[in-house]
């Protein structure tokens, strides 16, 4: 029996590069070893800088994205290997997704009542009077008039386009929702409505979620556990309440200690340099460019996973977890 609901087995994406809209003979690492496991009812948070392969991730795990080697084993099952109609039937029922900008997410020629019936529609789930109670059923789940039923996602807000595209995602009761920036292309003022929202629904119906986001303070809230992607690899998985101050991993410590918000302000700990391209990823680990404590060993080979229960790192010197952040900054000084 498998208790996992998604798991990611050394899982690689590469893209061709491209270069003024030209495809070039480059490379693009987006995603490289990723092993992850998500169970039942958990939320896992997605933190890393822009480009290190967080949207990837995420279209790996909801089966949009086909990686280019490693396996990705749906409730026991290997998505890449079964027919294509299972995986379209395994995909559809068992995990929904939710992007980061609801108004091109959303078809504008449809009504919110097409839009959430749609799945149920694609999938033939139940008679036409049982899709109508179940569109009727969600826009309430979500917090919508049923009056806004019959109106064009152009007539809403932002917060209530979002709140549509929710609607849709749970209209076959997944399990998982994958939800990549599901506020940042909204209003401030209505962030922290749909993120309570989201965090209500996986109460109340006990889903696994999947979140990613650049705002990771509001990923370490949300989360049981952190997930840390650094140049297509994911460097650390913390669970949440560790993150700021015990997690092992020099760059999960830089991460977190760069967030306004913390109830005790620490100076970042500052990092030189660029984040290197994803077309030449550095050897061994790739965080040894802009790590203070790299040295020979970090560029010989990427380290190896180390840790246990729910918290894993891979660093050839990792951060003692008695160490606090600000012993950090006067270290990197
Ligand atoms: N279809 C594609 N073709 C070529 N390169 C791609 C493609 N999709 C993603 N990439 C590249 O893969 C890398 C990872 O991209 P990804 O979108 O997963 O990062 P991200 O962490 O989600 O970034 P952001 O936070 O900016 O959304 C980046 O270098 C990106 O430019």
């Amino acid at each position: 029996m498998t208790t996992s609901l998604v798991e990611l087995a050394d899982v690689h994406v590469v893209h061709k590069a491209r270069s003024d809209g030209l495809f070039t003979r480059d490379h693009v690492y987006a995603l490289t070893a990723a092993n992850l496991t998500i169970a039942p009812g958990e939320t896992v948070g997605v933190v890393g800088e822009s480009g290190c392969g967080k949207s990837t991730l995420a279209k790996v795990l909801v089966g949009v994205q086909r990686p280019t080697s490693g396996t990705v084993t749906h409730r026991g099952a290997d998505l890449w290997t079964m027919p294509p109609a299972q995986r379209r039937a395994a995909l559809g029922t068992g995990i929904g997704m939710i992007f980061q900008d609801p108004s091109t997410a959303l078809n504008r020629r449809l009504t919110v009542r097409q839009i959430v019936r749609d799945p149920m529609d694609v999938h033939r789930r139940g008679t036409a009077a049982e899709r109508q109670a179940r569109v009727t059923e969600l826009l309430g789940l979500v917090g919508l008039p049923k009056a806004l039923a019959d109106v064009l996602p152009g007539q809403l807000s932002g917060g209530q386009r979002q709140r549509v595209a929710i609607a849709r995602a749970l209209a076959l009761e997944p399990d998982l929702v994958v939800a990549d920036e599901p506020t940042s292309a909204l209003d401030v003022s209505v962030r922290a409505q749909i993120l309570n929202l989201l965090l209500d629904l996986k109460e109340r119906l006990g889903l696994a979620l999947v979140f990613v986001s650049h705002d990771i303070q509001t990923v370490r809230r949300m989360s049981d556990r952190v997930i840390t992607m650094y140049l297509g690899r994911i460097v650390e998985e913390t669970p949440a309440s560790d993150v700021l101050d015990r997690s092992r991993h020099p760059y999960t410590r830089a991460l977190f200690s760069a967030t306004p918000g913390l109830l005790d302000p620490i100076d970042p700990i500052p990092l030189t340099g660029p984040v290197p391209s994803a077309t030449r990823p550095p050897s061994g680990c790739p965080f040894r460019t802009r790590c203070w404590r790299a040295d020979v060993t970090c560029a010989a080979a990427m380290p190896e996973p180390r840790g246990a229960g729910g918290h894993v790192y891979r660093c050839h010197h990792p951060v003692d977890e008695e160490q606090s952040t600000h012993d950090l900054v006067q270290e990197v000084s």
